[in-house]
């Protein structure tokens, strides 16, 4: 694992934009991997930037999101559709065909999973950006998933559930299951970047670096991956 430690959430943002931004540069029909969640919101933000400063096109990019909450719409301000809408989609000159996001309305879940399990088989991912979870989750593999598992339906940690309520009314209405990429995949991409920020993330991350490798802490199996590059910033860091 190559671990960045910077000074704050702005240079996090700014050290993980870039290395994705050279990506794009380099590879101009790339695969990307994507997260939601508050930490790479600053990440698309200087995406964008470079996109409006015309230095890079994602014109032929392709990206697979990791996850998705059940039960909400698509048009909730909170799905995770919605938040790759208004956080990157909607400001860059992607194609609709080449991004995905898994879908969680309807009703067979099951049939979802599989036919996003089924696209993702068809493509490689070139560099997957992740969050962590404070239990230790990478997507919504929450702790006690089998490192073999692919995309599939989830049911949501308590801890998620109460964590993530700061963007719901109440914890009532946060959702309970999601479909999620599973480890096996996530662990399928060429490289991986992980971004933490913020002392609630500290104890999680010592344990995914310097831990066991275990399924009580689902990130812990970045460790088997032979291209993972973490980015923290030093309240993240503070346990290492
Ligand atoms: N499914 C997402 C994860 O992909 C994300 O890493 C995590 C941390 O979110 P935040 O960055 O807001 O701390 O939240 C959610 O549960």
């Amino acid at each position: 694992m190559k671990i960045i430690t910077v000074k704050n959430y702005n240079e996090l943002s700014t050290t993980a934009g870039r290395i994705i931004a050279d990506l794009v540069s380099s590879k101009p029909r790339c695969t990307l991997g994507l997260a939601t969640g508050s930490t790479p919101q600053g990440t698309y933000q200087y995406l964008v930037e470079r996109y409006r400063a015309g230095e890079i096109s994602f014109k032929e990019v392709q990206t697979f999101n990791l996850d998705e909450y059940c039960g909400l719409p698509r048009s909730h301000p909170e799905s995770y559709f919605r938040f790759m809408h208004d956080n990157l989609f909607s400001h860059i000159d992607i194609q609709p065909e080449n991004r995905h996001i898994p879908c969680a309305e309807g009703g067979d879940l099951q049939s979802q999973c599989d036919a996003y399990n089924a696209l993702l088989r068809q493509a490689t991912v070139d560099l997957q950006l992740l969050g962590i979870g404070s239990n230790g989750h990478i997507g919504f593999c929450e702790p006690g998933t089998p490192f073999e598992r692919e995309t599939f339906l989830t049911q949501l940690a308590e801890k998620t559930r109460q964590d993530n309520q700061r963007f719901f009314n109440s914890l009532e209405e946060v959702p309970t299951t999601a479909i999620t990429m599973g480890i096996k995949n996530i662990l399928e991409a060429r490289s991986i970047l992980l971004i933490a920020s913020g002392k609630a993330k500290a104890e999680c991350i010592s344990q995914m670096v310097n831990g066991p490798v275990t399924e009580a802490v689902p990130a812990s199996a970045l460790q088997r991956h032979p291209d993972t590059t973490i980015i923290l910033d030093e309240e993240a860091a503070a346990l290492l």
